[in-house]
């Protein structure tokens, strides 16, 4: 395992450990012990952490038969979901059914359900920026779709399939960011809610429409949206159904920031540069910052630290530690 340095240098342990001791030296001994006792210990801290991660909200005890429904959904075909992985370990995932405002059907629930599994076995991966084609973001169901599966049973089925997945996508090792572009609505306007943060584009709007449906959000907008802006909020968008610009997204805590252009290139040349401030540094520490984040998020507080700890076991002696150790970095 070779240990690069931000300007490409590279370290070995060998080459580490030859920088502090030689083999006569008792505490070569020592740091032998340390590094095999750090492996084993990140192995099994990774299996925990990653286990945890996929377990899903809802199984068989719910009466949730995934693979069934996915057959059902997979009936409803029409648009894909792109992933891009980039170099610099931001992924670009796509909504792309443009002819009808990036509407979900039911392959493309599929399809994101498959991407978030290819996420969440992205090694390098370090940020997320989840976009619609043709200049807009998504209009929730495809209402052709929703009718032909309006049954309760049918209806109750694809909200735990959607729950599960947009679970998983929040709780993705890396920063995710929507970038809202024209329409986010109904379960677009939840999507939205699935990632650390959301920016808009002047002129864009996210909107819970689902009063105006006789529902309530299903994907889990609901939950989300309370904790990022507050019961009394929530209530307010949700039993308004109000339209939010991206001056009362902000004022709301829903939105970090309105970017310039409106232009779809540009908008997306914005979003990753300002997501590129949080995702510089190892792909590792990067990913165990997320971690304990969505622990402290989520979890009741001593679950919290002791999870904080098991991620802490991860990085600590690891290689990003021990090169930050040979460059003591001053932090001006
Ligand atoms: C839990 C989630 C919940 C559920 O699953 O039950 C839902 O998400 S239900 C769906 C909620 N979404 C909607 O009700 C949105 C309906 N669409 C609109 O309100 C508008 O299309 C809007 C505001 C998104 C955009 O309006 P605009 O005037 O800019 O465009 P058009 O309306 O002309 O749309 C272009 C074209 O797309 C079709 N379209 C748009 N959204 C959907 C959709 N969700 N399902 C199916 N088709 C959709 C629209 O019908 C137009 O097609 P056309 O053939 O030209 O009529």
């Amino acid at each position: 395992m070779l240990f690069a340095e931000d300007n490409g240098f590279l370290f070995s342990p060998s080459a580490v450990k030859n920088l502090y001791y030689t083999p006569c030296d008792k505490n070569y001994m020592f740091f032998e012990m340390a590094v095999s006792l750090w492996k084993n210990l990140l192995q099994t801290t990774k299996e925990r952490i990653l286990q945890q991660r996929r377990m899903s909200l809802y199984n068989g005890a719910h009466g949730y038969d995934e693979e069934l429904l996915k057959k059902k959904l997979q009936q409803f075909a029409g648009g894909s979901i792109n992933l891009s992985k980039e170099d610099n370990g931001i992924g670009i995932l796509t909504l792309n059914n443009p002819k009808l405002m990036n509407a979900f059907t039911g392959t493309m629930m599929v399809e994101l359900q498959e991407r978030v599994t290819e996420l969440e076995n992205w090694k390098d991966g370090k940020g997320l920026i989840i976009c619609g084609a043709g200049n807009t973001f998504c209009s929730g169901s495809d209402l052709n779709a929703v009718k032909a599966i309006s049954n309760s049973q049918d209806g109750m089925n694809m909200c735990m399939f959607m729950q599960n997945t947009l679970t998983r996508l929040m709780r993705l090792p890396v920063i995710s960011v929507a970038l809202v572009q024209g329409k986010a609505v109904g379960g677009g306007a939840e999507l939205t809610t699935a990632c650390d943060f959301r920016l808009m584009t002047p002129g864009s709007e996210i909107r819970f429409v689902h009063k105006h449906m006789g529902l309530v959000p299903g994907w889990g907008g609901a939950a989300r949206l309370v904790r990022i802006v507050g019961s009394g909020a929530a209530l307010q968008l949700l039993s308004g159904a109000a339209r939010v610009d991206p001056e009362r997204a902000l004022h709301l805590g829903l939105s970090e920031e309105t970017l310039l252009s409106s232009d779809e290139t540009r908008a997306l040349e914005e979003a990753q540069a300002w997501l590129s401030q949080y995702t510089e540094g190892p792909a590792s520490v990067i990913q165990a910052v997320k971690k304990v984040v969505t622990a402290g998020r989520e979890l009741p507080v001593e679950a919290a630290l002791r999870t904080e700890k098991d991620v802490f076991g991860t990085v600590w002696g690891g290689p990003a530690n021990l090169q930050a150790l040979v460059r003591r970095p001053k932090h001006k």
